[in-house]
């Protein structure tokens, strides 16, 4: 029988957007995630989230959930959530490009005041916080999660509260969407064959992916936008801090020495579910054969599932055999759309550099953001950080 759980009250910030949204769908019947409150801007506080929110999703809204009031994203307006989930624009959840050791020491408004971006200070609040947005995936103090690979990274919670003298609050990030759809079958990969050493990755990322209203409809029917601004340094750069190790005594961590990786990224025509064409080269030789990384990952249980983290998937990684899969719009909400699809698994060219080359789906909103934080927060929650 699943172990039960204290139910939890949560918040959702900026969530009116296409993962808030997203938020709203896979909370509404969460066994012990319970949506207590919605933040969103200025322009939309105050109002019933049905009468906010420009719905985007194929699912509807939960009638209950639609009724909530939208608050300011105030940390003192959320005293009543044991946690918040963020899913609000870079801008507004941290400080950019400093990262939050230095965070630690305020802005200053233009009247001369200390202050604190959002999600900050709702650490400081003392409400831990899930974040999709990018400001502090790469501080050292912060754990980059993707639950279906590193959970155990959130041990060093203990740690970063001690730094900031908090007691309960905390942060925890999840990774660009599209690395989290990368990360998954190399992590299966790596526990059975060694590192992965050099890898060049192609993406088609869907539009939901640059939130609402996002990419101009002229700019993306009946087109292919090669570029993505910002997005291939996050798929070059993240990984290594996912598939690296925690030191012993919890307090930093070893991000992955020796793992390069290429991208070039794209926007598509897809509403959701980021495609990614992936070729590796494994640091030890002779490499596998596609058919022993399909067993690979076949046969990976993440430690979410070993947990027994409600929401995780069955299997992390379907692998397909149809040559004609994954496809987005057939296999993104393959377990809700916490599970990675793969296919295409195939040997690399005869007497070339790479060994293998994958196709690999994800659902960027589900496993790719909302999910993923979902996931991390009832890791917390079985591991007793919340
Ligand atoms: N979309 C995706 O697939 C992924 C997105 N992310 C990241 O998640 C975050 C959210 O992305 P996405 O949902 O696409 O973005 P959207 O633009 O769709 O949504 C933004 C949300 O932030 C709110 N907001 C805007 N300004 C403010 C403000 N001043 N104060 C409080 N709330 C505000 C908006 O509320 P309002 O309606 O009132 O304007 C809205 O709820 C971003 O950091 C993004 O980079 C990460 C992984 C995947
Ligand atoms: N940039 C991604 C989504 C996103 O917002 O990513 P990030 O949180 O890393 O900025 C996409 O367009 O599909």
């Amino acid at each position: 029988m699943a172990a039960s759980y204290p139910k939890k009250k949560c918040g959702v910030l900026g969530a009116t957007g296409s993962v808030g949204q997203r938020f709203i769908l896979l909370l509404a019947d969460h066994p012990f995630l319970e949506l207590q409150a919605v933040g969103a801007s200025e322009r939309s506080a105050d109002k019933k989230y049905k009468d906010a929110v420009r719905w985007k999703q194929s699912a509807p809204m939960s009638e209950k959930l639609s009724n909530l009031v939208l608050r300011e994203c105030k940390a003192e307006l959320f005293t009543d959530c044991d946690l918040v989930f963020s899913g609000l624009n870079s801008d507004i959840a941290g400080e950019t490009g400093k990262g939050l050791q230095p965070g630690v020491s305020p802005s200053r408004s233009e009247d001369g005041m200390l202050t604190f971006k959002t999600e900050m200070a709702f650490i400081k609040a003392e409400i831990p916080v899930f974040s999709n947005a990018k400001n502090y995936r790469k501080d050292p103090i912060v754990p980059l999660v993707v639950p279906t690979v590193n959970p155990s990274h959130m041990d060093l919670i203990p740690h970063q509260r001690k730094h900031f003298g908090l007691k309960k609050g905390f942060l925890v990030c999840n990774s660009n969407c599209a690395v989290i759809g990368v990360v998954i079958p190399f992590a299966a990969l790596q526990a059975k064959f060694g590192p992965v050493e050099e890898v060049e990755v192609f993406t088609e990322q869907a539009i939901s992916g640059a939130g609402y209203p996002g990419v101009p409809s002229l700019d993306i029917v009946d087109n292919v936008i090669p570029f993505i601004s910002g997005e291939e340094d996050k798929m070059e750069n993240e990984a290594q801090k996912i598939l690296g190790s925690l030191n012993a005594d919890a307090t930093a961590f070893n991000e992955q020495a020796g793992l390069r990786i290429g991208a070039t990224c794209t926007r598509v025509g897809v509403t959701d579910g980021h495609m990614a064409f992936v070729s590796l080269r494994f640091k030890n030789r002779p490499a596998p054969k596609a058919e022993e990384v399909v067993q690979a990952m076949r046969e990976y249980q993440s430690e979410a599932q070993k947990l027994g983290a409600p929401s995780a998937p069955e299997f992390a990684i379907k692998v397909f055999d149809e040559p004609d899969r994954p496809q987005p719009r057939l296999d993104r909400d393959i377990s809700k759309g916490y599970t990675v699809s793969v296919g295409r698994v195939r040997d690399g060219a005869e007497g070339g550099y790479f060994d293998i080359r994958f196709a690999a789906l994800s659902h960027n909103t589900v496993i790719g953001a909302a999910g993923s934080s979902i996931l991390n927060a009832e890791v917390a929650v079985i591991k007793g950080y919340i």
